[in-house]
């Protein structure tokens, strides 16, 4: 049974290139050890710098994309080709570029952008399907979900001083007022990211210094990314560049696979 929530591992990189072969490594060993023990790899993706930030894993040996099952942690509603969709960058930065079967990758439905209940209900269905029927499992375990953190301690799209950052039902929900934009966007709750079996926020560059230092340092100031804490036995680490991780006086791992 799932139990307290476990310390952060907070890894601290020199460049950013040292932090994007990094963080492919560690995914390839989620990865492996996911379809070692279940024959698939499900991972749950956000927008922002992140999909960039995954380059390293194009032509790296060892990923097996035909394992991959993906959603996205937060989505913006727009349509899938437009340029503010977490999907369409995805897509550009790392799906167009391997062998990942289409079908695998699970995106928002556009066509329901007017009825934003109906369209993340239908999302939530297609979590659904993949993971359990939701009586038998009361939350999704993600085998990995990749976040990024906003200036104001937001992640995926749960922002600061938001009712959804006391949703503690649904899987799958939706804002109207996003402060970032665009405005209309659906995002994994709470319940769902803190049960995953690994959760990695990705942060570089001192624009992020003072947000990290509060998130990491002073968590009972509840930020959004401070309540991200998955419940045991899942695990949370941060992969920071020495620029973004110049004010955090929490504890540093040294990375090592
Ligand atoms: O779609 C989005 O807007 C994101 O999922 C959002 O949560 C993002 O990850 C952060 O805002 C960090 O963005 P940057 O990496 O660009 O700073």
């Amino acid at each position: 049974m799932p139990t307290a929530p476990t310390a952060p591992i907070l890894h601290v990189f020199g460049s950013s290139n040292e932090l994007c072969d990094s963080l492919a490594e560690f995914i390839i060993k989620s990865q492996k050890e996911a379809v070692e023990k279940k024959g698939k790899f499900t991972v749950a993706i956000s927008g922002g710098s992140l999909p960039k930030q995954l380059n390293a894993l194009i032509n790296k040996p060892g990923v097996k994309w035909d394992k991959w099952h993906v959603f996205y942690a937060d989505e913006r509603v727009v349509p899938l080709d437009h340029e503010d969709s977490n999907h369409h960058l995805c897509t550009t930065e790392l799906f167009s570029k391997v062998p990942i079967p289409h079908d695998q990758i699970h995106t928002i439905d556009p066509s329901l952008a007017d009825d934003l209940e109906e369209l993340s209900d239908a999302y939530e269905k297609e979590l659904i399907r993949e993971f359990a029927q939701k009586d038998s499992a009361r939350f999704p375990i993600f085998d990995l979900i990749l976040l990024g953190v906003g200036p104001d301690g937001h992640t995926a799209s749960l922002f600061p001083g938001h009712e959804l950052l006391s949703e503690e039902d649904r899987w799958v929900a939706y804002i109207t007022d996003s402060p970032k934009p665009p405005p209309k966007r659906v995002t994994l709750t709470f319940p769902v990211i803190n049960h995953a079996v690994r959760v990695a926020f990705v942060a570089s560059g001192g624009g992020k210094a003072d947000t990290l230092h509060t998130i990491l340092d002073k968590p009972e100031e509840g930020l959004p990314a401070s309540r991200v804490r998955p419940v045991s036995p899942g695990h949370l680490y941060w992969f920071v560049d020495e620029p973004a991780a110049v004010k955090i006086e929490y504890p540093r791992t040294p990375f090592k696979l």
